[in-house]
């Protein structure tokens, strides 16, 4: 991987212009290249910070019939719950923006974990089977065009978390939790192999909160040591970070 580009902004307001600028060009680049937009969605902070999107200039100069969206992450919960991501992501952004419902890529209800995550992830294989989605040439796995992915306070990132196994997985392209420290406990989630297959990720952290997390994962001895989720992204495309004034206090 190309090391990573690192933006900071004074605030967090300053974030949002720059992430949605940052995507107004991705989307219209990948359009012109294949004639969709993979986009994957975190829950979290990101959903508000993605709202400059949906504003003028920027909500008026994207192809949104081209979107595909998808989630990096799932609370197992009906969609209409106050725990889903699609809810939020729902409510927050793509209510707000002309992207066809059949271009958006919920988890299936009234499922197991174990169900839900085994289902998600045939569903990705089948829209690469049928070339909606591409693939890596050196993974095998999905190659969505963008990531947007969040940052918990302990570092964690979709729900792969501190001290739980999934985040060693190598095989399965979406994997399932039951005990998860962040409530709800039940949820899917993408695995690291497929993370880091993507053309570009970006890691939008933004708050006081992260600031010790930031610090170790890109602080002077970053690399020396592995502790946290957030340290195994590393996609063969690009990473790009956007991060606060509030995220780098502790670098
Ligand atoms: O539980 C989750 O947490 C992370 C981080 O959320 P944030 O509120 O600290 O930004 C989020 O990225 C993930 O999608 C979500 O399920």
């Amino acid at each position: 991987m190309a090391p990573p580009t690192i933006q900071k902004f004074e605030s967090e307001e300053q974030v949002a212009v720059a992430l949605a600028i940052y995507i107004l060009h991705l989307s219209a680049k990948f359009i012109a290249a294949n004639g969709s937009f993979s986009v994957v969605l975190s829950g979290g902070t990101l959903i508000d910070t993605l709202r400059k999107l949906t504003e003028p200039p920027y909500v008026n100069s994207i192809d949104w019939s081209k979107w595909l969206i998808f989630f990096l992450d799932e609370r197992v919960v009906p969609l209409d719950h106050p725990d889903s991501n699609y809810k939020l992501a729902y409510d927050g952004f793509l209510s707000k923006v002309p992207i066809p419902k059949s271009n958006i890529y919920p988890i299936k209800e009234k499922l197991s974990p174990e169900e839900a995550a085994a289902e998600y992830e045939q569903r990705l294989k089948h829209l690469v089977a049928n070339n909606t989605l591409k693939t890596s040439p050196t993974t095998g796995f999905a190659k969505f065009d963008l990531m947007l992915v969040g940052m918990g306070p302990e570092g964690h990132v979709a729900s792969l978390f501190c001290w739980h196994f999934q985040r060693f997985e190598k095989k399965k392209w979406v994997t399932y939790i039951t005990d998860s420290p962040k409530p709800p406990p039940n949820r899917i989630t993408f695995t690291f192999p497929l993370i880091n297959s993507a053309s570009e990720i970006a890691m939008v952290v933004t708050g006081e909160d992260a600031a010790d997390a930031v610090k170790v994962a890109l602080g002077k001895h970053a690399y020396d040591y592995y502790p946290l989720p957030v340290q195994k992204v590393s996609p063969e495309g690009s990473l790009t970070w956007f991060l606060d004034k509030e995220a780098t206090s502790e670098l």
